[in-house]
């Protein structure tokens, strides 16, 4: 059976691994440059359980870890066998949902109650956050609720023209993501919009998504993987470091402290690369003074 019906498999290959995937496809490019990471549970939406969410922050640490990989294209499989309908996500399976957070099904075999009750999709949004690469929302059809905050936290968005939705549905359902989803998505799009998008609960076309910022590129249902797939291309063409510090300067206004410290660890990198740098720890080592007379206090 195809994985999607826009997944084109010349293109990709299995991650290691994603043999033991139920929940999610994970596959990385045949050059080994793009992986592609998909919610795999098309006939409810492509909504997650817990063992979904487990599974998604495994492919994409994988994918973090992965020194070939630059740019990460996160999306749904469809269309649903049910009814032909299309998702990138809904978001937190409604079903499961209990009184502390989302439950694991009897098969999990979960016997550590401090792991019984799950709210570990901030978890996987803080990875694509910080993780220092491109990753990009492509979005076939719903994004909603929950799924709605994984496309805004992505750096990028690409959606279909024809099936791309979206919808906050957080407050019907008594859920409020008051941190990236909402507050970082008015950062994106303005205050005035972001609190009609929870208050209301609307549907909004791709289109309409697009005129309000909140996605990148609206292309034909047919082309959506084709154009992901040469976005991530053309931001592989850029330097690997510079885009690197760049999602990590643009997280920085918005992260405080450890939007800070994010970036700051990658100047430090960058700073152990100098010569300078090099003498301060020799000259530790070798048990003498430091001699900075190569190195001008620059302006
Ligand atoms: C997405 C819809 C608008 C699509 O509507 P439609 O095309 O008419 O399809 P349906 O007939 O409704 O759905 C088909 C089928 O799928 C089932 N289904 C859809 N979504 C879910 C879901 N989320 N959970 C369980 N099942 C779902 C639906 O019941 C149908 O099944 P049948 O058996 O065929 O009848 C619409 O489906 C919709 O509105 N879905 C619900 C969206 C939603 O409310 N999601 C939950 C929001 S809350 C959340 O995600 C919290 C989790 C979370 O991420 C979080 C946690 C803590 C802090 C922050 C967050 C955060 O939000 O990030």
């Amino acid at each position: 059976m195809s994985v999607s019906e826009l997944f084109d498999e010349a293109e990709w290959r299995p991650a290691p691994g994603a043999e033991g995937y139920t929940d999610i496809t994970a596959h990385v490019s045949t050059d080994g440059r793009i992986a592609r990471i998909a919610f795999d549970r098309p006939e409810v939406r492509n909504a997650f359980r817990p063992h979904t969410v487990d599974e998604l922050y495994r492919a994409l640490d994988q994918a973090r870890q992965d020194p070939k990989i630059g740019v990460v294209l996160l999306t749904g499989n469809g269309p649903s066998p049910k009814d032909g309908g299309w998702a990138f996500c809904s978001g937190g399976d409604q079903r499961i949902r209990g009184r502390d957070g989302y439950k694991y099904s009897d098969t999990d075999a979960v016997t550590d109650p401090a792991r019984a009750g799950r709210l570990h999709i901030l978890e996987v949004q803080r990875l694509i956050r910080f993780m220092p690469k491109v990753v990009i929302a492509v979005v076939p059809g719903w994004a909603a609720g929950g799924g709605h905050s994984l496309h805004v936290v992505c750096d990028l968005t690409i959606a279909s023209a024809e099936h791309g939705r979206f919808k906050q549905t957080d407050a019907d359902v008594g859920s409020f993501d008051a941190g990236y989803g909402s507050a970082y998505f008015a950062r994106q799009i303005g205050q005035k919009f972001a609190r009609e998008v929870f208050f209301l609960a609307e549907e909004y076309s791709a289109q309409r998504a697009y005129e309000m910022g909140a996605v990148n590129r609206v292309v034909p249902h047919a082309d959506l993987e084709r154009d992901a797939v040469a976005m991530a291309r053309t931001i592989l063409t850029k330097s690997p470091t510079a885009v690197r510090m760049l999602k990590y300067a643009f997280n920085a206004v918005d992260d405080g402290l450890v939007g800070q410290q994010v970036f700051a660890g990658e100047a430090t990198r960058l700073a152990y690369g100098t010569d300078e740098a090099v003498e301060g720890r020799d000259a530790f080592l070798e048990k003498r003074e430091p001699d900075w007379a190569p190195y001008p206090w620059q302006y």
